[in-house]
C-alpha cells in the first residue's frame, strides 16, 4: 500500500539555524519558510536527489509539535512521509486493521497541496507516520 519516502521531518527549536545547517554546513537546496496554520507548524523544506527532509517548527499556541519539543529541546525525528494512491482506501484499511488514524479521520491539505493523514506512533513501532496522497 505505501509508496515512495515522501520526506523525513525534523522538528527543530530554532529553524533559521536549523535551514542554515542543512544549506551552509550540509550543502543542500533550502526553500524559504512557509507558515502552515492549519497545522500549527512553520515548514522549511530541504530537497535532495531522491526525497526531502522537513524541518518543522511550532506555529501558534497549540502546535502538535509542543509536547514533543518539550520532551526533546534539541529536537529530533518528528516522523516520516509515505506516499500513497488513494487516501481514502489507505486510512479505511488502517482503521480496519486496529490502527489509529489522528485527528478526526478526515485527510487535511498538506505543505505540498495534497491530502495528508496521521497514525499514531504507538502503532507504528514508536514512529508518527504521516501518509500524503501520490
Ligand atoms: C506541514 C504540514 C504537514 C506536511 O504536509 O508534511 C506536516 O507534516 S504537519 C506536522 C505536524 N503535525 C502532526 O504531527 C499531526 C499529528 N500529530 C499529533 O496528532 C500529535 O503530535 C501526537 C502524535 C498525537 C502526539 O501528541 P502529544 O500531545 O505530543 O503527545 P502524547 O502525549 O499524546 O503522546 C503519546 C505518546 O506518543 C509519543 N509521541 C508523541 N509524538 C511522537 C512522535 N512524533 N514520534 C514518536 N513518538 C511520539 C509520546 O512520547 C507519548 O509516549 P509515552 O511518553 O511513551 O506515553
Ligand atoms: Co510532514
Amino acid at each position: 500500500m505505501i509508496g515512495k519516502l515522501n520526506h523525513v521531518a525534523l522538528a527543530v527549536p530554532d529553524l533559521a539555524a536549523a535551514a542554515a545547517l542543512y544549506r551552509d554546513t550540509l550543502g543542500a537546496s533550502v526553500s524559504e519558510p512557509l507558515d502552515q496554520p492549519a497545522h500549527g507548524v512553520t515548514v522549511v523544506f530541504v530537497t535532495l536527489p531522491n526525497t526531502k527532509i522537513e524541518l518543522v517548527h511550532p506555529l501558534g499556541d497549540s502546535s502538535p509539535l509542543a509536547g514533543f519539543l518539550a520532551k526533546n529541546p534539541a529536537g529530533g525525528i518528528h516522523h516520516i512521509c509515505y506516499e500513497v494512491e488513494d487516501i481514502l482506501a489507505a486510512r479505511d484499511r488502517l482503521k480496519a486493521s486496529g490502527a489509529r488514524v489522528l485527528g478526526d479521520g478526515e485527510p487535511k491539505i498538506g505543505a505540498h497541496g495534497k491530502p495528508v493523514l496521521f497514525l499514531h506512533p504507538k502503532d507504528f513501532l514508536g514512529t508518527l507516520v504521516e501518509l500524503e496522497q501520490a
